[in-house]
């Protein structure tokens, strides 16, 4: 019987025999909603949030899997849908933006549906003067909510922290939370999570009816993880097997590999 062989990008060949590959039991895609998280789950983490670098393999893979899921492939990120633009220039995406705050159904729809107010003033100017503690520290200004990197500066994480918790205390009936990521301070409107962003994108066309999965690496995409069960959905995490999901990947490299291999493998299904 004739071997069948699986292609594989180069770059992004599996480096670990280890790596778990769902897919036998995965849907076709034209059932699926590919539910996918960007930095340390598509991408490499990079120094500063400027730096990431789409590998073309990678781009190539998105767009098929946009096609094969005839649009219900959705980046669900901490970065602004501006931000995401940017980055997959001059692709665009459907996406869950601002970790809930920002959605957008199709990638050449330009409405952007947003569930928050832009951050009041005065408190942004307090918290974008944290930034000031120490050299390294970068600010990232998403409009109704501001990040503290400190990549650079990780001797701050606890000057940060602590310098947000005092103008929360200064400001208890501020409408924000606070959300640790990776050497990062995230202060977002309160209320809208990742897991709220994705329950609304499922209610429309064409993901509504779907089996989600979602792929991502951080504490802010736990409570996408938790929600998957009930909507009949899988979860994948990156780098660490996280509570609650099906299966994980050791780096983003295994999940770009995967993604590219999911591709072959629905196409083998309909011959
Ligand atoms: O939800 P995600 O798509 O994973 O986005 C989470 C945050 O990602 C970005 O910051 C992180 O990635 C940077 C580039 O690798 C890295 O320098 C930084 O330390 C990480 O925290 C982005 O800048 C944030 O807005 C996102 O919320």
């Amino acid at each position: 019987m004739p071997q069948k062989i699986i292609e594989i990008p180069v770059d992004d060949a599996p480096h670990s025999e280890e790596v778990l590959y769902p897919g036998a039991e995965l849907p076709r895609l034209s059932e699926c909603a590919l539910l996918l998280d960007i930095d340390g789950t598509l991408l490499d983490l990079a120094p500063t949030p400027r730096e990431v670098w789409v590998p073309p393999d990678l781009a190539t893979s998105m767009g098929k899997l946009l096609q094969r899921t005839n649009g219900a492939m959705a980046l669900v990120s901490g970065r602004s849908i501006n931000d995401i633009d940017l980055i997959f220039a001059p692709m665009q995406f459907p996406a869950v933006g601002g970790h809930g705050a920002e959605m957008r159904l199709s990638g050449d729809n330009e409405s952007v549906a947003s569930g928050a107010p832009p951050m009041d003033k005065e408190l942004k100017r307090r918290l974008a003067a944290i930034a000031k503690l120490s050299p390294g520290i970068l600010l990232e200004d998403k409009g109704y909510a501001l990040a503290l990197h400190y990549r650079l500066a990780p001797h701050a994480e606890k000057a940060i922290y602590d310098a947000v918790s005092a103008i929360r205390a200064d400001l208890p009936n501020a409408p924000i939370e606070v959300l640790p990521g990776k050497a990062v301070c995230e202060i977002k409107p309160a209320g809208v999570t990742k897991a709220t962003g994705v329950i609304e994108l499922m209610t429309h066309e064409p993901f509504s009816g779907r089996r989600p999965i979602f792929i991502g690496d951080d504490v802010t995409d736990e409570s996408v993880f938790a929600i998957m069960p009930g909507m009949n959905g899988l979860a994948f995490s990156v780098g660490r097997r996280a509570q609650g999901v099906s299966g994980h990947f050791d780096e983003p490299r295994d999940v770009r590999a995967w993604l590219a291999r999911l591709l072959i493998d629905d196409a083998a299904k309909s011959k």
